[in-house]
């Protein structure tokens, strides 16, 4: 890479770092000396010839200056290599500059979550590659140019809590997979969605009318429409009201159209605010019954325990096999008669009243045992089929487990398997998860079955990095990780879709590190979240873990056979540049392009570095591993 590309890289972070000695710009391993590419900076992606940076990906590193796009646009082979920006949640400010443009090559322009302000730039429409373009959670004002719904490659716009005003421009909704310009001050007329979005995207404008929102345009004209666009083209070209900018301007047309909340607006905030009320009482209300409850439950336990001197321990292997039943041989310490209280059902949809005893009645079968514990399936009397996983890992402890439990029950994403019931004990741990059929990806690659071929693991790929990266940014304050990931663990739904099971089951290494660094540490609570948040080491495990199935996905090798572990083999290889020789055979023979097998082994490579620092975030690979899925997806297009 050209020197010129890099020093101007390098001030182009030191900028966005908010850092003058370009010298010392933050942590990120860019120096002069080193090439951007070779050496893998971090945040940094090239093309396969490592001849050119193609992806600036700085998501979250707490980066609090300015934004200088024109630095990097006006530079002529940055801006002709440059695909994918991403800077999402910083703190960056600035605005986005009319240089943009030269930047043709954007595909995807990410920004969300910073403190961005300022019109967007009139020439944001020459950027005719662009995909998808992510404003939102900043302070952008202005309208949008018409002409943006003439970008014909567009698939998500994402604006979402800024102060944008004026008429949505007609875009092409069929195109779209994400929209969402909510609490933003847009007017007029909805366009034809074409049944694409619903009122979530819209909602949040009080002058907005029109399907999918419930409020309809006709009757009394729509403040802000065609009759007063002039007026309003003067105001939005201006800051939101609570700009210094404009509080001290006179004029009563500004005032009218951008200061103080609207009547409506008034109307619908002291409605959400009501119910925010009735939820939080709700809430409080639950948790004071349940702990009463819980309490009143430990203290008949005490009191059972003490009159029987001792807890009787019922392990059901060896109880009588009723009927040619086989029955649950998941031991549970029986505490005289307590025990069905103690199953929380966390899906009550799926579970309705699930109690422990129908578990051990339930016939059961040993389908796993492996390191943590065993694992059953069992079918339960309605002839639900569920598996029930016992640990055996002592190293969380019962209320760091329970309070864990109840934590992930609130985090839902659609590839993530949350637990539906969870039994713990001094003794005992059980995890209830629905049965998946399709079994595991370690069992679809290392099976007799062999047909998996690349289209499906590229996408198994990028659907698991999108919900591990979701899980880590929705746990990033409480800092638990998933702890054990492997490709066991990755379950197959009835859609051949991956699904992450045992997510923050086992504490896994971070979680230890935790532990320890907490006994250091005063306060329980204040140090467990700090250090989640702060040590920008934390979900590197996870990261470790996701670029072995990477490497396994792409060599359709065991993480250990013959006494030599995947990683060490297939780096030994790479360094010897026999990387053709590291792909799965079948891929091979299905002509699997071989430019982004490389592409991903580069990914798979970073994720298993030795420093967990140098690894990158699980938000940098499902970013990387979907650029190289758009790439897929545009070449199997070519090829139709
Ligand atoms: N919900 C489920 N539905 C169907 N199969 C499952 C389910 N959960 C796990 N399995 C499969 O059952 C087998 C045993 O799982 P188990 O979790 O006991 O072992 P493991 O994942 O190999 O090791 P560890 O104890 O470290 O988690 C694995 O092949 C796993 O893929």
């Amino acid at each position: 890479v050209e020197d010129e590309v890099k020093s101007t890289m390098i001030l182009f972070l030191a900028q966005l770092s908010g850092n003058d000695d370009s010298q010392q710009n933050f942590t990120l391993n860019w120096k002069l000396g080193s090439d951007p590419c070779i050496d893998q900076w971090q945040g940094v992606v090239c093309d396969t010839r490592n001849s050119s940076v193609k992806n600036l990906l700085l998501d979250r590193l707490s980066l609090s200056g300015t934004l200088d796009v024109a630095m990097l646009c006006n530079l002529p082979p940055l801006a002709a290599s440059l695909t994918y920006l991403s800077l999402d949640r910083n703190n960056i400010n600035g605005g986005i500059s009319e240089e943009i443009a030269r930047c043709k090559q954007l595909t995807s322009l990410h920004l969300s979550g910073n403190h961005l302000s300022g019109n967007l730039p009139t020439t944001l429409s020459k950027l005719t590659n662009l995909e998808r373009l992510d404003i939102s959670n900043n302070n952008f004002w202005g309208r949008l140019q018409p002409d943006l719904a003439g970008i014909s490659n567009l698939k998500m716009f994402l604006a979402q809590n800024n102060h944008l005003s004026g008429e949505i421009p007609p875009f092409n909704f069929s195109n779209f997979d994400q929209f969402d310009v909510s609490f933003n001050n847009f007017s007029g007329v909805i366009p034809d969605v074409h049944g694409h979005f619903a009122a979530e995207s819209f909602l949040g404008n009080p002058q907005l009318c029109g399907t999918p929102l419930p409020k309809n345009c006709s009757g009394s004209p729509v403040a802000g429409t065609s009759e007063n666009s002039e007026e309003q083209k003067e105001s939005s070209a201006q800051p939101p009201s609570h700009s210094p900018a404009i509080a001290g301007d006179s004029s009563e047309e500004t005032k009218k159209s951008s200061n103080g909340p609207s009547r409506e607006q008034i109307l619908m905030y002291s409605g959400y605010a009501a119910i925010g009320a009735f939820v939080i009482l709700v809430i409080v209300w639950k948790l004071c019954t349940r702990r009463r409850k819980e309490k009143r439950i430990e203290a008949l336990n005490e009191k059972a325990v003490n009159q029987e001197g001792s807890t009787q321990k019922a392990n059901y292997v060896s109880s009588e096999n009723r009927a040619g039943v086989s029955r649950s041989d998941f031991s549970v310490t029986s505490e005289s008669g307590m025990v069905s209280q103690s199953l929380v059902v966390l899906s009550r949809n799926t579970m309705h009243e699930l109690k422990l005893e129908d578990l051990l009645k339930a016939p059961a079968e040993l389908i796993g045992r492996g390191k943590n514990g065993s694992l059953y399936k069992v079918v339960l009397e309605n002839g639900k089929m569920v598996v029930v996983k016992r640990i055996i890992d002592r190293s969380v402890p019962g209320s760091d487990f329970k309070q864990r439990m109840q934590i992930l029950s609130q985090v839902k994403h659609p590839y993530v398997m949350s637990p539906l019931a969870f039994y713990c004990s001094k003794q005992e741990k059980l995890l209830v998860y629905e049965y998946q059929q399709n079994g595991s990806l370690f069992k679809l690659l290392h099976g007799a079955q062999k047909s998996f071929d690349w289209t499906s693991r590229l996408g198994i790929a990028a659907t698991t990095a999108e919900a591990l990266a979701f899980m880590h940014q929705e746990l990033g304050q409480q800092g638990i990780t998933h702890g054990n990931l492997k490709s066991s663990n990755i379950l197959l739904n009835m859609n051949m879709e991956p699904c992450i099971s045992e997510y923050g089951v086992m504490g896994g290494e971070d979680y230890q590190q935790q532990q320890q660094q907490q006994q250091h540490s005063s306060s329980f609570l204040s140090s467990f979240t700090s250090i989640a948040s702060s040590d920008p080491t934390t979900f590197k495990e996870d990261v470790y873990g996701f670029g072995v199935i990477l490497l396994e996905l792409l060599t359709g090798k065991l993480v250990k056979s013959e006494g030599m572990e995947l990683t060490e083999w297939v780096q030994s290889v790479v360094r010897e540049e026999w990387t053709g020789e590291v792909f799965d055979r079948t891929l091979i023979s299905e002509y699997a392009s071989e430019e982004r097998m490389v592409n991903l082994l580069q990914v798979a490579i970073r994720c298993v570095n030795r420093s967990p620092e140098a690894r990158p975030s699980m938000n940098q690979v499902a970013l990387m591993i979907n650029t190289i899925k758009e790439e897929e997806e545009k070449s199997l297009i070519y090829e139709v």
